[in-house]
């Protein structure tokens, strides 16, 4: 399946499950190592991680645990807006703990995680994202360990990414194009 359509947007295939696997034991060796005696906490943050998490974890073989959070920012007093995790499940004081993430875009959803996950007085947080669009980081962040594929600023889904609601399933990775302007190319 190269071309979907989606509602009203066009996707076409831009990294296939191959090249995602490939990239996902490259990691997984890196974590197996730099991780082996931290017993470390992957973080997977819902919905999109859920496929990148399952991948990931098969190729992680150091004793570990892992749990799935939530992200929901309320209003707080005078500190301004407030990001509560909710689901951690588990006690993560002093916990190594590395963030599972599908797509770092405007960085906006990490900055949030890290600062919920920092008032737990965990041990160390890095992160490891599938997708990340570095013309779009709205911050600087000096703990993204692990970046799957950096890609331009343009919208994709599948592999847990969605298009609303939709598209999650699959199991490639597609980018949005406009049909009209390739049209006018040829
Ligand atoms: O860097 P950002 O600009 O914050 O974008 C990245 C976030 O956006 C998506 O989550 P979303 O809030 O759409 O929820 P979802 O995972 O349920 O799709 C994605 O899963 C990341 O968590
Ligand atoms: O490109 C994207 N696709 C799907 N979800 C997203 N959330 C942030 N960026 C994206």
């Amino acid at each position: 399946m190269k071309n979907i359509v989606i509602d009203d947007l066009h996707f076409e295939l831009m990294i296939d499950y191959d090249q995602i696997q490939k990239r996902i034991r490259l990691i997984g060796i890196d974590i197996n190592l730099r991780y082996e005696h931290k017993h470390p906490v992957f973080i997977g943050v819902l919905n999109g991680c859920f496929m990148f998490m399952a991948d990931l974890m098969k190729q992680v073989h150091i004793p570990c645990e892992m749990s799935f959070v939530k992200l929901a920012s309320y209003s707080g007093t005078e500190q301004g807006k407030v990001s509560e995790l909710l689901g951690v499940g588990m006690d993560l004081t002093d916990r190594h703990v590395v963030i599972v993430e599908d797509i770092v875009d405007t960085g906006n959803s990490l900055v949030h995680t890290i600062e919920a996950l920092e008032r737990l007085n965990v041990a160390s947080i890095s992160v490891a994202t599938l997708l990340m669009k570095p013309s779009c980081l709205l911050y600087t962040f000096d703990n993204i360990m692990y970046v799957g594929f950096e890609i331009e600023k343009e919208f994709v889904v599948g592999y847990g990414l969605d298009y609303n609601g939709q598209c999650r399933n699959l199991q490639h990775i597609y980018k949005q194009f406009d049909p009209q302007l390739i049209e006018k190319n040829n």
